[in-house]
């Protein structure tokens, strides 16, 4: 049996100023930033073991997204999972969450890809927008991993890429390598 160690790549979406840096810079570089500098794009690597088996995450860490945003290619094609994120302050963000999963699920041409939703800033309580059952809800219509978080607090931030390994192993064979069922395939 080959000892590559398996290859997974995981991007980040949302609207902006959800948080989605802060979730991957707290799991890359263990720091939280309170100033918000908007993101153009960045790609993180970091092996992750999951079930006992180490595996080379690629996260990439996308620009706000709104609701007129065309799907970049490169956030659907060769992706193995998703990570969507809303802010549990930010009703709009939340419902932006249906909207960007069907986006890749039609760019992908595919009926379901592994996904976590995720409600970040947690510790913002009093601001609370986003009931927690209305997160697992959607994600429960959508048969995907929900999870809350804080980058802040370093709450959940390792859970978040945990889930979406799991989502992605569920719908990936054993020892497959590349993205297939669940992914865009060039022709
Ligand atoms: N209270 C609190 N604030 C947070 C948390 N995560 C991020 N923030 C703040 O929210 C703002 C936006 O965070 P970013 O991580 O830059 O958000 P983003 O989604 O990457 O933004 P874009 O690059 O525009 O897409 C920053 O001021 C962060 O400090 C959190 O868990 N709790």
């Amino acid at each position: 049996m080959s000892n590559a160690l398996k290859k997974r790549k995981i991007a980040v979406l949302g609207p902006r100023s959800v948080g989605k840096s802060s979730l991957v810079k707290q799991f890359i570089e263990n720091h939280f930033q309170e100033s918000y500098y908007p993101t153009i794009e960045s790609t993180f690597a970091k092996s992750v073991v999951y079930k006992g088996v180490e595996y080379d995450c690629h996260i990439i860490d996308t620009a706000g997204q709104d609701e007129y945003s065309p799907l970049n290619a490169q956030y659907a094609i060769g992706i193995h999972g998703y990570v969507l994120v809303y802010s549990i302050a930010s009703k709009n963000s939340f419902s932006m969450m249906q909207i960007l999963y069907d986006k890749i699920v039609d760019f992908c041409g595919v009926s379901k890809v592994p996904c976590v939703i995720v409600g970040s800033k947690c510790d913002l309580t009093m601001q609370r927008q986003v009931d927690s059952k209305d997160g697992e809800e959607l994600a429960k219509a959508n048969d995907c991993a929900w999870i809350e978080t804080s980058a802040k607090n370093n709450i959940n931030v390792g859970k978040v890429f945990e889930l979406c390994l799991q989502e992605i192993e569920k719908m990936t064979s054993p020892n497959q390598t590349e993205p297939t069922k669940s992914s865009c395939l060039v022709m």
